[in-house]
């Protein structure tokens, strides 16, 4: 047995067939009839060649009869990982992409937001992005809620009662002068946050945990950011916001924080830019910010659907990728106007043809990359990469198990075809008829029973 596997405790289950993942070295690594044991506690116990059966049933104590075996056209991936999504503007997705960021954010978002001050709207709304994003395949999502602290709470009592690993941020925000009735005092939004990160931690849900949340430079005085940097650093915590979506935006934060050197010298300056810290957008960084998002270990969350319906910029994905920032993907419903991960897998690879149009030398992202960025780098954006991503033995089963040719399903399969190419259509065409299971941590919570 390699020092690798684990045989330390029971096996829940056993699957074998196809398996498809990324790791640091490739960005896309097929392991054909390979055995995946799944331990009680829900962790990977060993992934192996189907030629190891008998020896790896000796090891782990459990009888044949207890394998899954996939069909021809089944694999299994990892979760996808939504590193930045509005759960509070899930009721609007779809609708009301006429306008620029900041007159989009007055017109639209923030009077829908203060509605959640209602907690029968909250619950709804809540209870159906957990469910849509969990049936699309999100095993992660790295949430915004809004302002209110008993509605963030409970959408982390949702996310948790579905089975998702979450990242929940109670939004913070002392600046607003268009919808007034929507931000908070200073003193309001530092004492709510706290409430939140200690009601939220009290409940010891294992998969879910606070994020600190100041929505954006503009939405916020210094004092503030100040204030929610060292929440953030006294307790250990996570942090998102967004930077540098729009130019208006960029000139804005100019105007706000003169003494800054750029957007994200006003982050870094309140201790927000950390190695636990993933920032929105990012479309009109210099190369200096992307050094300094290097050296914070700070990571970058590409939502390419809002930016192209909010026409906010274009991301250079390979220049992020040259300075070595994190990078992740992001749905950001509702500027972006799916809550599903495979839209913004294609999205991505839609702004990069973009780059490539603009500048035939431009070298487009391959399918394998936006795999890769879409799994394993959405997870290492979000400092989770030591429990979900890949299929590393040790991290949690965070799974799809993807049959590309489902009855009543999106895809025509005319013939028998490799992996490479069932993954490459799935991406491309499929949708949720295609992800027949998902399991978070070892436990199946699609199709969902209740
Ligand atoms: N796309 C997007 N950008 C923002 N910047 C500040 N708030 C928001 C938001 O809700 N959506
Ligand atoms: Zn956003």
């Amino acid at each position: 047995m390699a020092n690798s596997d684990r045989a330390d405790t029971a096996i829940a289950f056993v699957y074998r067939g196809t398996f498809v993942h990324s790791t640091q070295q490739t960005a896309l690594e097929i392991l054909e009839d390979a055995l995946l044991g799944v331990d009680a506690q829900g962790k990977i116990a060993f992934i192996r060649e189907g030629k190891e059966l008998e020896k790896l049933s000796q090891t782990f104590g459990f009888k044949t009869s207890d394998i899954t075996q996939l069909a021809q056209h089944e694999f299994f991936m990892p979760g996808l990982v939504d590193t930045h999504i509005h759960a509070s503007q899930y009721s609007y997705a779809g609708t009301a992409l006429d306008m620029p960021l900041l007159q989009w954010l007055n017109a639209y978002t923030f009077p829908v937001e203060s509605c959640f001050k209602n907690l029968e709207f909250a619950r709804k709304v809540y209870t159906q992005i957990v469910r849509r994003t969990l049936r699309n395949g999100t095993t992660t999502a790295c949430y915004f809620a809004t302002i209110h602290t008993e509605a963030s709470l409970l959408l982390g009592q949702i996310a948790n009662d579905f089975g998702q690993r979450a990242l929940v941020g109670k939004v913070c925000m002392d600046r607003n002068d268009c919808v007034k009735h929507y931000k908070e005092t200073l003193q309001d939004s530092q004492d709510e946050t706290c409430r939140f990160i200690k009601e939220l931690l009290e409940k010891k849900y294992p998969l879910v945990k606070p994020v600190v949340t100041p929505r954006f430079a503009p939405s916020c005085t210094g004092a503030l950011l100040e204030q929610l940097g060292e929440i953030a650093k006294n307790n250990n915590l996570h942090i998102q916001s967004h930077i540098s979506e729009t130019h208006e935006e960029v000139k804005l934060v100019k105007e706000l924080f003169p003494e800054s050197e750029s957007y994200t010298d006003v982050y870094r300056k309140h201790n927000l830019l950390t190695d636990k810290t993933v920032m929105a957008h990012g479309c009109h960084l210099s190369d200096e910010e992307l050094a300094l998002f290097r050296e914070t270990g700070a990571s970058l969350s590409h939502c390419p659907n809002s930016n192209f319906s909010l026409c906010s910029g274009v991301l250079d994905v390979r220049n992020v990728l040259k300075h070595k920032v994190k990078l992740g993907l992001g749905t950001d419903v509702a500027g972006g106007y799916s809550a599903s991960m495979l839209d913004a897998v294609r999205r991505a690879l839609d702004a990069s043809k973009v780059l490539t149009i603009q500048d035939p030398q431009y070298k487009t992202l391959s399918f394998e990359e936006v795999f890769r960025i879409a799994t394993l780098g959405g997870s290492q954006a979000l400092s989770l990469d030591d429990q979900t991503g890949n299929f590393d033995v040790g991290k949690d089963f965070d799974a799809l198990r993807i049959n590309v040719a489902a009855e009543g399903g999106p895809i025509d399969l005319i013939q028998d075809e490799e992996p490479k190419i069932l993954l490459e259509k799935f991406l491309n065409l499929g949708d949720d008829r295609n992800i027949v299971e998902v399991f978070v941590a070892g436990r199946r919570v699609v199709p969902i029973t209740e």
